[in-house]
């Protein structure tokens, strides 16, 4: 064991060994240099017990969106779990911070845990909003302070690519198939990775990312390259032709099987067999008896017409003379509406012609710097498409690459606090809050509501007044018939306290959350915005501390 995984404590009553794992990069160094700067200040000017309340959200939706799917829950858990400063860690920041600092701080540093924090949080894989904490987190203010960078950046990502995802697989529609491609492009090997398992959360199918799929258990899929194709010139090339037929075993030559067929369609589909490529063909014989049962094709090296379409059903057909099924290609270039529609119509009349039923069913996938909007187009235009494959766009998030969520410190020793701002946007919600959903008698989520931890919960079939936070003539009362206590407390006395959910769960979390959302705020062009509010009560409290904070200005 290395001296981090000497450092992890038991875990709490539900982490099994397994969950244990997590990413050797998060660990307490991962955060920003003035966290450790500001807890010596701290412990200098005695506040190390002080009490602390810290809200982690966020302020806007990303994408243009109205909605937001929190996730990186569990990763948070289980830095709290493993946080604690290694004697390797405790050297260098002797080493690094700047002289003077008393021997006793990092002593403090090294006995560290966070067993007296205690974190709250909504569920991971549930909608979120703007203003409504995601995370609160109570504590001695050191430890809390020094959690900051690091929960953030593991929670803004994740969230950010889980919504990604979510937003392509609400345009795409729960039919078609959603793979990540995305580890080429991704922000390194760590954005890699994260993006693979939150694009699952979200709601793709699987992952081209290896890695991925062993530490997540998330479906790995894939076709080949063109590199593939290319490596081959002409059906010389084949170093074997032949492949055991399924059920008889007997052995044959699956290239004349496919230059037969090869002749035929070449009437069937109008295209000559002079202007296709030997070489496709000799790569799609070649790889056919690779993978007899897992055909699947890239169709577009050369010409997807003239040649793609052609040199694949010559071959599918022929491994049908064998007895295997092929599975289907993939389209990478083009125009993928005209493409895929051209490749069923062809899969159409070869299934008809050769009295093969199952070739109207071949999977088209489709790939070449997909995003959101490329796949409302293509809805529009009308396409055969049954799965994307999508990389740079989602993982990059190339629309809007960063969520802005922050940890403000809300309360200390009971006393709330507010940081004010010319932008109101950016004044925090004061104190320690609950928060509430409330639902219509239909199922959806009608208002978020904030209240002080002391306010009694709202009441089903009660009316509650809810108030904008800061403009003084929103307001609306709301009689709900369902009340859901956004908060539990995940973390407490150095133990997780909730079963967590496996990655699957969270996935399906995400789209029994989604649909409590009404489709007005979900749609893609000017979403409605969801309506959070603060009660009477915390609307009052917010606006005396305002006052009793900002300055009054003086003319002269
Ligand atoms: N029918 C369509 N409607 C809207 N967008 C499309 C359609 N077909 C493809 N696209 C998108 O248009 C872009 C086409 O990319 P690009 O101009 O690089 O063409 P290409 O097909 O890759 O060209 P090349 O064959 O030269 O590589 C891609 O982002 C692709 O997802
Ligand atoms: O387009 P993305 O959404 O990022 O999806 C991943 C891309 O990665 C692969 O090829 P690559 O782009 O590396 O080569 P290519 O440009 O020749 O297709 C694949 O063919 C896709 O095009
Ligand atoms: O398997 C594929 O087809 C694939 C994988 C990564 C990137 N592009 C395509
Ligand atoms: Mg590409």
């Amino acid at each position: 064991m290395n001296d981090r995984e000497m450092s992890c404590n038991t875990g709490g009553q539900f982490m099994d060994r397994g969950r244990m794992n997590q990413n050797g990069v998060v660990q307490p160094l991962l955060t920003d240099l003035y966290q450790i700067t500001m807890a010596y200040a701290y412990w200098k000017s005695g506040k190390t017990d002080d009490q602390a309340v810290f809200d982690l959200f966020f302020r806007s939706n990303p994408f243009h969106g109205e909605f937001t799917i929190f996730a990186g829950l569990e990763e948070c858990l289980k830095f709290l779990d493993s946080f604690h400063y290694s004697d390797s860690d405790i050297e260098y920041l002797r080493q690094t911070l700047p002289e003077g600092i008393e021997n006793e701080f990092f002593e403090y540093l090294g006995n560290l845990t966070a067993r007296d924090v205690t974190l709250y949080a909504i569920d991971e894989g549930t909608v979120a909003f703007p203003r409504v904490p995601i995370i609160k987190i109570e504590g001695p203010l050191i430890i809390v302070q020094l959690l900051e960078t690091t929960l953030l950046t593991l929670v803004n990502y994740a969230s950010l690519m889980a919504t990604n995802a979510a937003r392509y697989r609400m345009v795409a529609g729960k039919h078609v198939k959603l793979l990540e491609f995305g580890l080429r492009r991704a922000q390194g090997p760590d954005g890699g990775l994260s993006a693979s398992k939150y694009s699952y959360t979200g709601g793709f199918d699987g992952t081209s990312n290896v890695l991925a799929g062993k530490l997540f258990n998330i479906p790995v899929k894939g076709t080949h390259a063109h590199a593939y194709i290319t490596s081959f010139s002409s059906v010389g090339e084949l170093k074997t032709r032949l492949l055991k037929h399924k059920q008889t075993g007997i052995t044959e030559d699956l290239l004349e099987h496919a230059i037969r067929h090869r002749q035929l369609l070449s009437h069937l589909l109008d295209v000559s067999t002079e202007e296709s490529s030997e070489g496709e063909l000799a790569a799609m014989v070649s790889y056919a008896i690779a993978f007899p049962d897992g055909f699947m094709a890239l169709v577009d090296t050369y010409d997807v017409k003239r040649s793609g379409l052609l040199n694949f059903s010559a071959v599918a057909l022929a491994l049908n003379d064998l007895g295997y099924y092929a599975l289907g290609i993939r389209i990478d270039s083009g125009d993928l509406a005209y493409l895929s529609c051209l490749a069923r119509e062809t899969f159409e009349k070869v299934a008809e012609r050769f009295k093969v039923p199952w070739f109207n069913k071949l999977t088209i996938v489709a790939s070449n710097d997909i995003n959101e909007d490329t796949i409302l187009s293509l809805n529009e235009q009308g396409h055969k498409i049954d799965c994307f494959g999508i990389g740079t766009h989602l993982v990059t998030c190339q629309r809007q690459p960063a969520l802005g969520c922050v940890y403000k410190l809300v309360e200390i020793n009971g006393q709330a606090r507010i940081k004010l701002s010319q932008d109101v946007e950016k004044v925090t919600m004061p104190g320690n809050k609950n928060a509430y959903r409330l639902y219509s008698a239909d199922g959806h989520a009608l208002i978020d509501l904030l209240q002080k931890v002391s306010e009694p919960p709202p009441a089903v079939g009660q009316k509650v007044l809810c108030r904008h936070p800061f403009q003084e003539s929103k307001r609306a009362y709301v009689i709900p018939s369902h009340v859901e206590s956004l908060y539990k407390v995940y973390w407490k006395s150095g133990k997780i306290c909730q079963q967590l959910p496996t990655l699957e769960q969270v996935r399906e979390k995400v789209q029994i959350s989604l649909k409590t959302l009404r489709n007005d705020h979900k749609r893609t062009l000017n979403p409605t915005p969801y309506k959070v509010a603060v009660s009477d009560n915390l609307y009052n409290f917010i606006h005396d501390l305002w006052l009793q904070n900002a300055p009054i200005g003086e003319l002269s």
